[in-house]
């Protein structure tokens, strides 16, 4: 028999792609020739070739991007069976939940990942799980007090029945009674019993919401009476400890909500990530760490288990981060928000994945602390020193003032494996752990630039990934089956648009920063084709420019009696029109491939067109009013909802509020009407029609793909677009038609 001890955790293969490949470079030929087209005719056409052509060379540039993005997927599988003839003993894991406001994110959400979490199969005294709550809700701690009860069942329960979904409100609604013929009956029994417990659960919840006198403010909530969001004193509750060590026990839950001051930055999720890191630095001190969204629930009960196949053993030691793609629930049939994010991640995220691996997404991300605290690969800061006084006073330069941290970050610094410095009871280091989460506490220390989350950009993640990767880590997708985290898409126009807005900000503020990837290039490790991967998505808010212009043409060439793409006679219209068909049967059938469906593929299709052009160009404007010192860019934090039923067909109807963001799309759609009504006339009172079959085809796609628009003009509430959005608009093409005549 051979030695289960050679086994590996894990497997990687590239998946063929060679076709994907051939039809990639024909696009990429395709362009290029059109890109020589008008260079070949450019005297003849002025100022509309010269538009098209830059636009043009943008997309050809994006498309290089693209398939460098896409050249090398990898795919791993791991396997936590082999783990424990392995492995003495797995390693503890730090758990970090953020939340931020208790109703654009009601807590019952907070309270079913929390929930998920407790009941992961790892041994439970490895595992601490830390709230860290923006919004100092009274609510959502007293949500947490109630929720550890109902874990002191549903822990157990899902273990002993091996449970495969440990969110309760998901299991629940999945899950048919009257349908389990051939369950035990003590199961059944079980069930029940949990669900009304559940229930019981849920209306506490729901009455502390409606009511905040439900609880004592005199007793355990006295911290909260009184309470200014914006400005308070720290709050750290251990509302449970596993005091007596069990394996088989409830891990640690931890309640935190930093002080939060006027007058100091806070830095928003990557502050509070970087307090959860401190205060379980003092606490538990795990080497590694699992970060999610407050929605994002863990849906594969072993995923912890998963991530050791890539974390352990000297294979794996320069891996720094294990990535999970964002997968959602209750998602809406046929994507119709464009936001499901299956195709990008399963191409674009495996792509990256062969280069030097995935970006840091935010959530579903099991990181280890050392990297964290900013080791570089192989090195182990002052290996083989011990713990002496000067080094102490080093490290509080970096670290801060308590020397608590000090100590436990030498520790982890040193790799020394085993927590020297942790207290046997976490509720002994409460006074500490508040001190850690000051708001003066990173004054003068290196946390939020080279320790922790890395500030200055609304897309956190992906600016601290990068300055991971720019110190040569690798990091790694993991994608078992069943998904290992499941979270909350948004839905309707605002939401996504303003999620969209944040991302294109933020992603470009890392462009424009000191920590661009070409800088991580040129004076770190990030590889080269790294540093173009990272291009793709910083770029994606410049794309909003030409895109902009080039919907804009058709229509300008149908008013003015002009044309941007060759005549149906030429022989290059060929170039275009293969270029469309192409492109699109290749990107139908990554959809396909995909598992997902053809008006699946057209929604998002639309919805990246609409995206570009609004929440896009937004996110430049944001920066560059940053950039000129008028307004900051703020994380605007996206509404979750628990109980969307996917057969809703509502819930998929595109909705509409005053944002400014509205007025691009508004006008398109008004322009493109405009022009081809105009341009319609005009074939028959002007001689020559030189607009050619393109222009119109064009159109008419524009206006296909703001179909939402186009039906928002005459919707009605939400459904609708607002008179003054609509006012703007057309003041817009009066004056766009007016200078083009
Ligand atoms: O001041 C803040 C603002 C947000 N959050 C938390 O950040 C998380 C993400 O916020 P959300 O509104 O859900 O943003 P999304 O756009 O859905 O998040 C994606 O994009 C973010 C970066 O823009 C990443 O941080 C996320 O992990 C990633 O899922 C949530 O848990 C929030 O509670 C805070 O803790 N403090
Ligand atoms: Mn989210």
């Amino acid at each position: 028999m051979a030695n289960p001890i050679t086994f590996p955790l894990h497997e990687k293969f590239l998946r063929k792609n060679t076709l994907e490949r051939i039809t990639e470079l024909i696009i990429f030929f395709l362009l290029l020739t059109l890109l020589i087209y008008r260079l070949r005719f450019f005297q003849a056409q002025g100022f509309i070739w010269l538009l098209a052509f830059l636009c043009e060379s943008w997309f050809t540039f994006n498309w290089i991007l693209i398939m460098n993005a896409k050249w090398n997927p990898l795919v791993f599988k791991t396997f936590p069976s082999r783990l424990s003839p392995r492995i003495n003993e797995l390693p503890p894991v730090d758990l970090f939940v953020t939340t931020a406001d208790p109703v654009l994110e009601p807590p019952i959400i907070t309270v079913n990942t929390v929930l998920s979490l407790l009941a992961l199969d790892y041994p439970a005294n490895k595992l601490a799980c830390y709230v860290s709550d923006d919004a100092a809700s009274p609510v959502t701690f007293y949500s947490l007090v109630e929720a550890i009860e109902f874990a002191q069942l549903w822990v157990p329960f899902c273990k002993k029945y091996n449970i495969q979904i440990r969110a309760p409100f998901q299991y629940f609604s999945t899950i048919d009674f009257e349908d389990q013929t051939d369950v035990s009956s003590e199961f059944q029994m079980d069930s029940i019993r949990l669900q009304d417990e559940y229930s019981q659960l849920c209306r506490k919840i729901e009455a502390a919401e409606q009511n905040s006198s439900s609880f004592d403010l005199t007793s355990e909530f006295s911290a909260f009476s009184k309470i200014e969001r914006r400005n308070h004193q720290t709050i750290v509750k251990v509302v449970w400890e596993n005091k007596d060590n069990l394996s088989n026990g409830v891990p640690h839950l931890v309640y935190v909500s930093r002080e939060k001051r006027p007058k100091y930055p806070h830095h928003y999720k990557a502050g509070a990530m970087n307090v959860l890191t401190r205060v379980s630095g003092v606490m538990t001190n795990s080497p590694f760490m699992l970060n999610v969204d407050c929605d994002m629930f863990a849906n594969n009960p072993e995923i912890v288990l998963h991530a050791m196949c890539l974390l352990l053993g000297s294979d794996n030691e320069r891996v720094a981060f294990v990535q999970c793609p964002q997968h959602f629930y209750g998602r809406l049939k046929d994507d119709p928000f464009g936001n499901g994010l299956v195709v990008i991640q399963e191409y674009v995220g495996r792509g990256i994945g062969g280069i030097q691996g995935p970006f840091y997404g935010g959530t579903g991300c099991f990181h280890r602390r050392k990297v964290i605290y900013g080791l570089s690969p192989g090195e182990t800061k002052g290996q083989g020193q011990s713990f002496s006084t000067a080094r102490d006073e080093a490290l509080k330069l970096k670290f801060g003032r308590s020397s608590q941290l000090v100590k436990s970050a030498s520790q982890t610094l040193l790799d020394l494996g085993e927590n020297l410095n942790c207290p046997s009871y976490i509720s002994s280091s409460v006074k500490v752990a508040t001190q850690v989460a000051d708001c003066s506490y990173e004054s003068n220390t290196l946390w939020g630039t080279k320790i922790g989350w890395v500030y200055g950009s609304t897309v956190e993640d992906v600016l601290t990934g990068l300055g991971i990767h720019a110190r040569g880590w690798r990091s790694v997708y993991c994608t078992p089956d069943p998904p290992a985290f499941l979270g909350c898409a948004p839905s309707g126009g605002p939401a996504c648009l303003t999620q969209q807005k944040r991302w294109a900000t933020g992603l470009l503020e890392i462009l424009v920063s000191g920590n661009s990837p070409i800088v991580a290039t040129i004076e770190g490790n990030l590889r080269l084709r790294q540093c173009l991967g990272y291009l793709y998505i910083n770029t994606w808010g410049l794309r909003s420019i030409p895109e902009l212009c080039y919907t804009i043409l058709p229509a300008y060439c149908l008013l003015t009696n002009k044309s941007f793409l060759p005549k149906v006679s030429e022989h290059a219209f060929l170039i275009p029109s293969s270029l469309i068909v192409i492109y699109n049967l290749y990107t139908v059938s990554e959809y396909l491939r995909s598992g997902l469906s053809v008006k699946a593929w057209w929604n998002n299709q639309r919805m990246m067109r609409i995206t570009t052009v609004t929440a896009w160009l937004f996110g430049v404007m944001s920066l560059l009013l940053k950039l000129l010192g008028i307004s900051d860019t703020v994380f605007e934090i996206t509404r979750k909802d628990q109980g969307n039923d996917p057969t809703d067909v509502d819930l998929g109807r595109f909705t509409f509020d005053d944002s400014p963001m509205f007025v691009p799309g508004t006008t398109l759609v008004l322009l493109h009407i405009s022009a081809l009504v105009l341009s319609l006339i005009g074939i028959h009172s002007q001689f020559e029609f030189r607009s050619g079959l393109g222009e119109v085809i064009c159109s008419a796609v524009v206006l296909l793909s703001f179909l939402p628009f186009l039906k928002g003009l005459f919707g009605k509430g939400s459904y609708g677009l607002p008179t003054s959005t609509i006012c703007k608009s057309v003041a817009l093409v009066g004056l766009f038609i007016h200078y083009c005549r």
